[in-house]
């Protein structure tokens, strides 16, 4: 993990009086999932599109795959894989019929049938698109996405509107994509997918990144104190402490045993998530004047 897939600094992007993208570095190494959470108009999207060299930017310094994607040629489009958050308008055709065409616009394409059916659709190749779930629909999406076997994969909200079976599935097919060698980057409202695919993360509020790094570690994560809760003369009682095992063990003397309903927990990523983007709704530093 040496060589940078994805290399940002100082990214900004202003949409009239609105900072959308306020000074963004960051670097997505090859072959590894990254993951960039926030809020809803965090500039999430704005960050990955100008990054998939559909949107411009206004300053910042921005290379992908070693292109400037202010520049994409059709030779760097066919190494990137994008994974839009709504499909195509090919509701007439059939699963495998769209999943062939798009095969037709890359050099090196993955064979259709293969992709179809590590997307889970083989009971549904033949089905019309417009006849599909909204699940289904997304898992053609992905399909397409990586048909041209992308070095590099955009995935945008990639499980919106999927039932837990079929999330996990997805996660499946991420991680082998990922072992073959793919770099993932992808933005999610899920705290569980990030922390289930992402080797890294980034959260972005208000067009800046307020904290990177191993989602097991984010935000002091591991180092924050562990709460011990048990259920003791007919309520339930909680301690917050450094030491958990040693809390267990006086609890464990105590109740000469099995200590009545015992958890032991740390902060969650969600718990460090809503700390990080807890920040007053109406920044005044946001907008320019
Ligand atoms: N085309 C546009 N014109 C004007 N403002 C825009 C445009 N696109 C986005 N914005 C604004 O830029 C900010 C960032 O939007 P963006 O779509 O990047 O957020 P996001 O993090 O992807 O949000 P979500 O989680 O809702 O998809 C928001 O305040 C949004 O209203």
């Amino acid at each position: 993990m040496t060589q940078a897939a994805v290399r940002v600094r100082g990214l900004a992007k202003r949409y009239g009086e609105v900072r959308a993208v306020d000074g963004i570095d960051l670097d997505v190494h090859e072959g590894e999932v990254f993951a960039v959470l926030g809020p809803n108009g965090a500039g999430k999207s704005t960050t990955v599109e100008i990054l998939e060299g559909y949107r411009s930017r206004d300053g910042g310094e921005v290379s992908v795959l070693g292109v400037d994607p202010g520049h994409a040629t059709r030779a760097w489009r066919d190494r990137i894989g994008i994974v839009l958050q709504t499909a195509g308008d090919t509701a007439e055709l059939t699963v495998r019929e769209t999943v062939r065409h798009f095969a037709g616009y890359y050099r090196d394409p993955r064979d259709p049938d293969e992709v179809i059916a590590k997307v889970g659709l083989v009971d549904k190749a033949g089905s019309r698109l417009r006849k599909l779930s909204g699940g289904q629909r997304r898992r053609v999406d992905v399909a397409l996405g990586v048909i041209g076997r992308p070095e590099l994969l955009f995935l945008d909200e990639p499980t919106t509107g999927f039932d837990p079976e079929a999330r996990r599935q997805f996660w499946d097919l991420i991680r082998d994509l990922a072992r073959e060698g793919t770099t993932i980057m992808l933005t999610t409202h899920y705290l569980d997918e990030a922390e289930a695919l992402a080797g890294r993360v980034a959260v972005i509020s208000a067009g800046r990144i307020v904290a990177e790094g191993d989602p097991a570690t984010l935000g002091g994560r591991a180092a924050a104190d562990a709460t011990v809760s048990w259920h003791e003369n007919g309520e339930r009682r909680r301690v917050a402490t450094a030491t958990p095992t040693r809390t267990v063990l006086e609890l464990t003397r105590r109740f000469d045993g099995e200590v009545p309903e015992l958890t032991v927990t740390r902060p969650t990523l969600e718990d460090v998530y809503l700390g990080l983007i807890a920040r007053p709704s109406a920044d005044p530093e946001r907008t320019t004047r």
